[in-house]
């Protein structure tokens, strides 16, 4: 069976908060928002005014900065005996976890606000739960995708690059992952086959942010959205969110399973770890010297990283090396990929990329792994 999920509504736009009070409104006349402490000096009384204007009763929640399973605790507490239909959450991806593990503590609709474009949180129907000293704990998963995802445009242009960056890197490896887990049969984040409509959205993603990334990038700098940024928004939270969910994944995510092992890669953006995690990934597929040189033009104009001493400022160890090839492959979404991969090949890749011989280790690797051609049903739009 194939399926796609989504959201049910996504709103996006310069000045959208002032739309939360009538978007609610058709969902609930009662609310919880879990909100950034931060985005709430600036925006709570705004979202809380489009709320009474609307007639929704709007129940402000500061988030504590952990989507742990104590901080869920506080705010399902806070809400007392009556708690309402609904949870809003307006922040970054954790706040936006918090608030869908409240809603599924209590049962109610999810809407999200993003405040940054920086994760696939705002779409998806999963939550990341840590402990309270930050360790991962669980991916848990709501019964369905978002009621409501809003995203204000300005709000994110004046939010930092870094963040804004790492969205595009989250966004950009979706297509190469979506291509590599349909060749292989692979299942979605779903657990079912991947719907054809994905790997059409992470094309479309991927086009958007070939032709727009560095002019959506020029906005944020100048703190002012422009048509360029909100493409860029729609691509890196909207098209990339459903593609990666209904489409699956593959070798650039499982990096960072290898990645967050390693104390010195440990602390890197996501969204730059697997930006990075798909050139290893390219370099195992065979692709050639102009398609390396085509898109490391990209990276370089835009400033993703092409090395790992570029994402953390030091080259691994050949032990570390190891150590992320050995992780990397024991991830369920490396199975997403035409052939077994041996760890030694992963690690070659990784030093390969250190030394800037991309296309070199292709050759290598593309007549090791033949089967490769004449296995992958190619999937051409
Ligand atoms: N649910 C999913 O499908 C999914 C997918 C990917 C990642 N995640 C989770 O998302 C989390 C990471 O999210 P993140 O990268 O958004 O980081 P984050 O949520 O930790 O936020 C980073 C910082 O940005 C600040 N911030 C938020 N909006 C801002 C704004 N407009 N201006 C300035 N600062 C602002 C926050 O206060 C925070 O300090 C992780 O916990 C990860 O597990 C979830
Ligand atoms: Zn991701």
């Amino acid at each position: 069976m194939k399926v796609f999920g989504a959201p049910r509504r996504y709103v996006q736009g310069k000045g959208a908060l002032d739309h939360l009070g009538p978007e609610l409104a058709r969902l609930t006349d009662t609310a919880a928002l879990v909100i950034d402490p931060f985005i709430d000096d600036l925006f709570g009384d705004r979202l809380q005014a489009s709320c009474t204007a609307a007639g929704v009763n709007l129940v402000r929640l500061r988030f504590g900065g952990e989507s742990s399973p104590s901080e869920i605790d506080r705010l399902s507490a806070a809400l007392g005996d009556t708690p309402p239909p609904l949870v809003a959450a307006a922040g970054g991806g954790k706040c936006i976890d918090a608030g869908k593990a409240l809603a599924n503590r209590i049962g109610a609709k999810v809407a999200t606000i993003p405040t940054i474009a920086s994760t696939d949180a705002p779409t998806s129907h999963n939550y990341v739960l840590y402990d309270d000293d930050h360790r991962l704990l669980a991916v848990e998963k709501l019964p369905a995708n978002p009621d409501l995802v809003l995203v204000d445009t300005q709000v994110i242009a004046e939010a930092p690059r870094q963040l804004f960056l790492a969205g595009i890197g989250d966004a950009v490896v979706k297509l190469f992952e979506v291509e590599r887990c349909v060749a292989a049969k692979g299942r979605n984040v779903f657990g079912a086959d991947p719907a054809f409509s994905a790997l059409i959205l992470a094309r479309g993603c991927y086009d958007v942010l070939r032709g727009h990334a560095p002019a959506a990038l020029a906005a944020v700098d100048r703190k002012e959205a422009d048509d360029a940024l909100d493409l860029v928004v729609e691509a890196t939270v909207l098209m990339s969110g459903l593609s990666f969910e209904s489409g699956g994944l593959s070798i650039a995510h499982s990096m960072t399973r290898g990645l967050s092992a390693v104390p010195k890669y440990a602390r890197a953006l996501h969204g730059l770890e697997v930006a990075y995690g798909v050139l290893v990934q390219l370099v195992l597929e065979g692709r050639d010297a102009d398609f390396f040189a085509d898109l490391l033009g990209f990276y370089d104009a835009i400033g993703l990283p092409t090395s790992l001493v570029a994402l953390a400022g030091a080259a691994p160890t050949p032990e570390e090396a190891s150590t992320i090839a050995r992780l990397t492959l024991s991830a369920p979404h490396a199975r997403h990929f035409p052939r077994v991969l041996e760890e030694a090949e992963v690690v070659r890749a990784i030093l390969a990329i250190e030394a800037g011989q991309f296309a070199d280790v292709t050759r290598e690797t593309a007549l090791a792994g033949s089967i490769m051609q004449s296995s992958a049903p190619a999937m051409t739009i």
